[in-house]
């Protein structure tokens, strides 16, 4: 009877244990299963995944990586807050990327204003894109501000330094890499398809001249894969202030780009330069005063010498909205220390700018990192190309130290 009972008990521990190591099994099933699922809805189509295709080149999958709703997502894009920047402040910024990088282009156009190599590529669900092919490598750079081909992953650069600062006033832009053959030849119109040139049957060439290089030079995309910068384009007339007579006046006349005597003056260290910027319109309007430090921000951590002062009219239709494009020129390699002049000579400056500026001047490299890390055209900058933003972002607190030694804070702060 004992022996019966201890092979009872026995049996029952053993069921016990057995018990128990299927309920832990099935635990940990259930765990990983959970754990796949919130992994899988959290990178909803943002999972970096890639396949190689026939020439040994990484492309995103785009039956893994795209949004599904297009037409929605642009809808949302598009919803333009025109008091506050060009897109909503909880605008799903992941996302909108990631469709930019992978939507099926549907149309390719050559876009012909102004002087950079550009596409105006479709995107499936309606959406216009800017594309500006890298033409240069990343360590190619001229010895003079301002001449040669441009950078677009320097524009790719700009947009993200323009959202760490809170301006949100830059359309949407990222870095997309696309096949000529497979995306481009079939959608591309014919000008574009006559002017490139297949060679050694792989890799796609045409001619061009970049502002002030002397001659035509040929630029090849290996076999076929283009890198650029892809920036959302505006259903709205983007307008520049120029100045057109002399009592006129617009950012460049503030800056590097002065050829105005007085003005000159002024940026050689004459105090009244803020006073009389202050009372030329439309720089009479607080609104407009301010966007114009925020321009010499930005300007200077990027050592961009070719912003000018460009809006377009809010869906009211009397609204101006400030918006910042074209950055493909910045990096200039001299120093331009006027362009800090709105800064320095007026000490005044909104304190969301203030604030983003201390930020940075400690964390850039970290922020940088994070929002970029998913980039195609990622590592952005080559390091010494950063260490230039680094320095000047790090200057910019100087001139921002200069004026609370010398206003006190209290006086330079506006919001
Ligand atoms: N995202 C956009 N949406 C709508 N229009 C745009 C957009 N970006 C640029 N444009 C228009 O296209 C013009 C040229 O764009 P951009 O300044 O980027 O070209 P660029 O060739 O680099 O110019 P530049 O030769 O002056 O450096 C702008 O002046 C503006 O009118
Ligand atoms: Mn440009």
């Amino acid at each position: 009877m004992k022996i019966l009972l201890r092979h009872i008990l026995r049996m029952c521990k053993l069921r016990f244990v057995r018990r128990l190591q299927q309920f832990i099994l099935l635990l940990f099933t259930l765990a990983l299963i959970a754990l796949l699922g919130v992994y899988a809805t959290s990178n909803n189509s943002l999972v970096i995944s890639v396949r190689k295709i026939e020439n040994h080149t990484l492309m995103p999958d785009r039956e893994l990586l795209c949004p599904k709703q297009l037409p929605e997502l642009w809808a949302e894009l598009n919803s333009l807050n025109d008091s506050y920047g060009l897109y909503p402040e909880n605008v799903n910024m992941k996302l909108i990327k990631s469709a930019i990088r992978c939507a099926k282009i549907i149309k390719v156009e050559t876009l012909k204003v102004q002087n950079s190599f550009k596409w105006l590529l479709t995107l499936e669900g309606e959406q216009k894109i800017l594309y500006k092919p890298l033409l240069l490598q990343k360590d190619q750079r001229e010895t003079k501000c301002n001449t040669g081909c441009e950078h677009p992953e320097y524009e790719v650069t700009a947009f993200v330094i323009n959202r760490l600062l809170g301006f949100n006033n830059m359309p949407i832009t990222t870095g997309r890499q696309i096949s000529w053959f497979e995306e481009i030849y079939p959608v591309a119109t014919q000008d574009i398809k006559s002017r490139m040139k297949v060679k050694n049957n792989t890799d796609v060439c045409f001619h061009w001249k970049c502002p002030y290089v002397e001659g035509i030079s040929e630029f090849c995309f290996r076999r076929g894969i283009i890198q650029g910068s892809a920036t959302v384009w505006l259903n709205k007339t983007v307008n520049i202030f120029y100045a057109y007579n002399s009592t006129d006046y617009q950012y460049h006349d503030f800056h590097y780009y002065s050829r105005r005597a007085i003005f000159m003056q002024y940026l050689q260290g004459d105090n009244r330069y803020c006073s009389v910027f202050r009372s030329i319109p439309p720089y009479t309007e607080d609104r407009m005063f301010y966007h114009v430090i925020d321009m010499a921000v930005i300007d200077y951590m990027l050592n961009n010498v070719d912003q000018r002062h460009t809006y377009i009219i809010g869906d009211d239709g009397k609204t101006i909205v400030n918006i910042m494009i074209d950055f493909g020129q910045s990096l200039c390699p001299t120093p331009n220390t006027v362009l800090g002049a709105p800064i320095y000579q007026c000490c005044s400056i909104r304190n969301s700018t203030f604030k983003a500026v201390y930020r940075l001047r400690d964390t850039l490299e970290q922020e940088f990192e994070k929002e970029t890390r998913d980039d195609p055209l990622y590592p952005l900058l080559l390091p010494n190309f950063f260490d230039q933003i680094k320095r000047q972002t790090k200057e910019l607190a100087t001139f921002l130290d200069f004026c609370v030694t010398h206003k006190g804070l209290e006086n330079i702060i506006i919001d």
